[in-house]
């Protein structure tokens, strides 16, 4: 029997909702493979418990949640709680640094029965490489002076090792699947890192023969995006402009409800982490009609990262075959609960 041991954290506001809902499709797909079973170690680590105990997790948190194969994370962040820089450095980017998971893999493809807002999206399939550990998102700097002199100083660090290792997983993915990656840059107004993420993108694309590149601007690709998905493969991106643009992803499929990613450890020492793009959506929360696909299809991911890519496929096929016969929730344009499309997936597989 094949154990994979979760760490599952739900976090905040629909993250308590979606990730329970995936959870019981998972044990489903244990039971369809016959000789897989997941193990759930739940923690409550999250903006309550930063109320009762002054920190988003415990001192050992890290220590236990190490001990797992991976993390199975919802949303992070209450604002009418805790201030939202706080919740995310004391919990989320905690553990995208401390684990090392430089690596965010997002896709973004036309999912069957799920309108896109374009009135025209044709068959776009884009993965979105963002590198995950640095660039935009640093802790360099800091405010001084107050009142009308206050400064605010925040440096974007951009290592030669983590740009290249993102481009590398880009140029790799690229290769199973159409063979062109993009780098978004911005080197037009960027003037010293991102000419310098150009020349690594120059240098990277000489060591991968036989695949096609591109350089956009990010604002140029934000647009395009909109307005020719179909011409993109496998994008890679800072930390900043690879958050941005997958929003820009979700809402072009229909809905940041469904977007998933990988935070992905690539040097083996500690866990890899799943969670959709999604946060904790406040204005909906406790009214049951939670998108659930986007943390679902996040263990589909989750289930290829363990070697099951046949469960994975299946399962995606399966979410597919529920949104296609009309099953959704309200932001895609339904009228179903979360449990109503949850119970459909669940019903489909066993099937
Ligand atoms: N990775 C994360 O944990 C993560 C990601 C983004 C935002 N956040 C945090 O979440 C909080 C809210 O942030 P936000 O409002 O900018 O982004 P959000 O993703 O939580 O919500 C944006 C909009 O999308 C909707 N939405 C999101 N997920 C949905 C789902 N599964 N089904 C249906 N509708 C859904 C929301 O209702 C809202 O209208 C903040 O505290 C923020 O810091 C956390
Ligand atoms: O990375 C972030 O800023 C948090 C969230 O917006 C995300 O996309 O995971
Ligand atoms: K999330
Ligand atoms: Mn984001």
């Amino acid at each position: 029997m094949k154990n994979i041991k979760l760490a599952v954290i739900p976090g905040d506001g629909i993250g308590k909702e979606v990730v329970p809902a995936s959870l019981k499709v998972l044990d489903t797909i244990a039971d369809i493979h016959g000789g897989m079973k997941f193990e759930y170690e739940q923690f409550e680590y999250g903006c309550d418990y930063y109320l009762k105990h002054g920190s988003m997790m415990a001192p050992d948190g890290m220590e236990r949640l190490g001990q797992s194969d991976s993390v199975f994370l919802g949303a992070v962040g209450d604002a009418s709680k805790v201030p939202d820089h706080i919740s995310l450095w004391g919990l989320l980017l905690k553990i995208r640094r401390e684990f090392e998971l430089e690596i965010n893999v997002r896709p973004a493809k036309v999912f069957s029965g799920i309108r896109s807002p374009l009135v025209n999206p044709k068959d776009f399939d884009i993965m979105v490489v963002r590198e995950n550990s640095e660039g935009e998102y640093s802790s360099v700097g800091g405010r001084m002076y107050q009142g009308d002199d206050e400064i605010a100083i925040q440096n974007n660090v951009f290592s030669k090792r983590a740009t290249k290792q993102a481009m590398e997983h880009a140029f790799r993915l690229a290769g199973v699947r159409r063979g062109h990656v993009t780098s978004a840059t911005k080197s037009n107004g960027i003037f010293h890192s991102m000419p310098f993420w150009d020349e690594v993108f120059k240098e990277t694309a000489a060591g991968f023969e036989g695949i096609e590149t591109a350089s956009r601007h990010i604002d140029a690709l934000a647009a395009s995006f909109v307005t020719h998905p179909e011409r993109y493969d496998v994008v890679v991106a800072s930390n900043l402009f690879g958050d941005i643009l997958t929003d820009v992803g979700a809402a072009i499929m229909g809905s940041i409800g469904i977007a998933p990613s990988a935070n992905l450890n690539l040097n083996g020492r500690h866990p890899s982490m799943f969670e959709p793009v999604h946060g904790s959506a406040p204005d909906i929360v406790g009214r049951g009609i939670a998108n659930p696909i986007g943390q679902i299809w996040t263990a589909k991911m989750l289930l290829d990262h363990h070697g099951e890519e046949e469960m994975g496929r299946l399962l995606l096929e399966t979410m597919e075959s529920v949104t296609a016969d009309g099953f959704l929730t309200p932001d895609v344009g339904g009228t179903n609960t979360m449990d109503e499309v949850t119970e459909q997936i669940i019903g489909r597989l066993k099937r």
